[in-house]
């Protein structure tokens, strides 16, 4: 059977992602509307009820315009902003999440594709924080470094243009108020006490990123040795095509590692002797960040392959 796609946003940064990996699919028909119709609310209701699966590439509000244009039981969605992604009855999109997270994927209507910073954040210290290493109340923060695709069209042309908007910076911080709209959904999927406090900035790079996060181990009640760490993680992963473990053995991690892929790659660096540890993370904010999550979900609902399309 062929499952017809819709994506709302197809021409937008993540959009045009998914459109790649979806080409050529002979188990998938992917619909698009063409420039003059792509605003236009009478076509996109259209589409969205003729579809089986629709992913939403949107800004927050027109996602929840195009949620609220559904008009049918049938028509499944993954949604790619941050509209639904603490919402109590919408399935967090993140299948390496939880043992049975992948299940309730497949089951579900309703998918919020996690946000970029989240998914680096949520794969380090979830399975820590489940076994108990990093306790429930532990104030953690985390620290990022994403390329400027990562703030989608307007940051891309303010990065690559030459008008007013231009910018001539290399890297810098962001998020000063403490308030950015990932931090909900990284302390929800967590399960933590505390907002953790959240660092992240841009850097001249296209795409691509870095999600750290420290662990002062020596203040914790059970004080785990960095070994311990390591093996939840290579355990909680162990059967993932797309998240691995990798020895921290390199001097070095860089922004450009899994750029271009849908991989995400965990090491676990740290000094036993002064008891801290440094998780570090890379991804593609668009490969695993978004669109790469979006097709790994498109093929989990739809019952294929669940790497099939992915860069891995
Ligand atoms: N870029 C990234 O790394 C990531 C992005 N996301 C999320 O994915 C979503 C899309 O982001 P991104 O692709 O970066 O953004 P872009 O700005 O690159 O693309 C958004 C697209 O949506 C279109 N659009 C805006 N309003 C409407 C509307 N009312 N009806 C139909 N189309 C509309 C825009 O058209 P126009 O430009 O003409 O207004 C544009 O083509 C966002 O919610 C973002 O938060 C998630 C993870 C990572
Ligand atoms: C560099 C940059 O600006 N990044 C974006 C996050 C991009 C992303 O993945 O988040 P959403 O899916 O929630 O949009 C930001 O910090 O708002």
């Amino acid at each position: 059977m062929i499952a017809h796609v819709f994506i709302d946003g197809a021409a937008g940064t993540t959009g045009l992602e998914i459109r790649e990996r979806l080409a050529g699919r002979a188990e998938i028909e992917v619909m698009v509307l063409d420039d003059q119709d792509r605003k236009d609310p009478k076509k996109r209701a259209q589409a969205l009820n003729a579809a089986d699966f629709v992913i939403l590439c949107l800004p927050d509000d027109a996602a929840r315009e195009a949620v609220a244009m559904i008009e049918n039981e049938r028509t499944r969605v993954i949604d790619a902003s941050t509209a639904y992604r603490t919402a109590a009855d919408w399935t967090y999109g993140f299948a390496e999440l939880e043992p049975g997270q992948a299940a309730a994927i497949a089951e579900a209507a309703r998918v919020s594709n996690p946000g970029c910073y989240p998914t680096g954040f949520l794969a380090l210290v979830r399975p820590l924080i489940r076994a108990g290493l990093i306790p429930h109340d532990f104030p953690l923060s985390v620290n990022a470094v994403s390329g400027y695709s990562g703030g989608g069209r307007a940051m891309i042309a303010e990065f690559e243009g030459d008008g007013p908007e231009a910018t001539a910076t290399a890297f810098r911080p962001y998020g000063l108020s403490l308030a950015h709209k990932h931090v909900p959904e990284m302390q929800k999927h967590a399960r933590i006490e505390h907002p953790p406090i959240f660092l992240p900035s841009v850097a001249r790079t296209y795409r691509g990123m870095i999600v750290e996060v420290p662990l002062p181990l020596f203040a914790f009640t059970r004080k785990p040795s960095v070994e311990a760490l390591e093996n939840v993680l290579r355990d909680a992963y162990r059967d993932s095509p797309v998240v691995q473990v990798l020895p921290a053995d390199v001097p070095t991690v860089s922004i450009e590692e899994n750029a271009g892929t849908d991989r995400l790659s965990v090491r676990v660096f740290g000094n036993d002797e002064t008891r801290q540890a440094r998780l570090i993370a890379t991804l593609d904010n668009l490969g695993k960040g978004a669109a790469g999550a979006a097709v790994q979900n498109l093929n989990i609902m739809a019952g294929l392959d669940p790497t099939a399309g992915l860069v891995l």
